[in-house]
């Protein structure tokens, strides 16, 4: 089988074959309609690497740690003849300096219903405690790397695969990074997981109703978007698709809503059970 360099455009339900050095099996996934690669958990990095196989177009990931081949020539995306180059430093002497595990913590939820000032306490506690965070707010993202993007759900989908790429690379610094994003399309959101190790997304669930964010409304744009003056509003007349199984859920429990310190310590015990606080 003979590997060369294509210009590859994945197209939706392209099947993919997956090699993996730490997995040394070979699965069948479905890329949809973009680099990413959906359901993919495993350990490792991955290229993506085009092959004509058999005159059929098919896409192979290769595990490029252990592949001898360095001079393999890859295709991701748009992007082609491109070569991984890796480092002697790697994530695992980085986590050792830091003294804890890198990962994201992904806050998904409705406007208003505190993802920015859980993520603050969240990140206080752990300094607190001596352990590096940083915030990717979807807010404060907005205001540069994504600022071209609207909230149409194309814009929405890439603003959080951008932002899904970048807390991954904080992630392989060492960096626990807490990602606050509506992110109210699950397809998007399991895409970012799938971009990470199994465990390393903790996918946590503001479950506070739409009457308490709107009656909160810090910023009055529930009203805007009432009164027709924001189309397209999460919650009112854009959707949101709440985690099926996510890895926790804070509540907002009859009619109480318990103080951001106490779910950010929530956060703060899953991920001492989990091993994240020490390397
Ligand atoms: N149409 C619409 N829908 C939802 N939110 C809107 C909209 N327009 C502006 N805003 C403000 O943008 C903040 C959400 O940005 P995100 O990047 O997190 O959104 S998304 O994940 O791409 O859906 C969100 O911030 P938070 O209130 O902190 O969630 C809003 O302040
Ligand atoms: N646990 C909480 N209990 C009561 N009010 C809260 C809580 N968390 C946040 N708030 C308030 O709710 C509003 C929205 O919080 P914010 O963190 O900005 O939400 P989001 O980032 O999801 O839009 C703010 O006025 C904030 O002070």
């Amino acid at each position: 089988m003979q590997a060369k360099s294509l210009q590859w455009a994945p197209s939706p339900g392209l099947r993919v074959g997956v090699e993996t050095s730490s997995l040394s099996q070979l699965a069948v996934l479905n890329l949809p309609g973009g680099a990413s690669v959906n359901g993919l958990k495993a350990r490792g990095l991955f290229v993506v690497k085009a092959m004509e196989v058999e005159g059929s177009r098919t896409a192979s990931l290769k595990g490029h740690a252990g592949n001898k081949n360095g001079s393999l020539l890859s295709s991701v995306g748009n992007s082609t003849n491109i070569k991984w180059h890796e480092c002697s430093l790697n994530k695992t002497d980085r986590q050792k300096l830091l003294k804890q595990k890198g990962c994201v913590i992904w806050i998904t939820g409705l406007s208003g219903s505190g993802k920015s000032t859980v993520a603050c306490a969240l990140g206080g506690s752990l300094y607190h405690r001596g352990k590096l965070s940083y915030i990717l707010d979807g807010d404060n993202v907005r205001h540069g790397l994504n600022c071209d993007l609207s909230f149409k759900a194309e814009d929405r989908a890439e603003n959080i695969r951008r932002i899904g790429e970048v807390a991954k690379l904080f992630a392989d610094a060492g960096v626990i990074c807490i990602a606050s994003v509506v992110s109210p399309y699950r397809r998007d959101r399991d895409a970012c997981r799938a971009m990470l190790p199994a465990g390393d997304f903790v996918e946590v669930f503001m479950d506070v109703p739409l009457q308490v964010c709107e009656a909160r409304d810090p910023k009055g744009l529930y009203k805007l978007a009432r009164a027709g003056k924001i189309e397209g509003f999460t919650g009112v007349d854009d959707p949101y698709e709440q985690p099926l199984d996510c890895e926790i859920v804070l509540s907002h429990k009859g009619g109480a809503c318990p103080s951001p310190c106490e779910m950010a310590e929530e956060v703060v015990s899953y991920l001492e059970d989990q091993g994240f606080l020490q390397a």
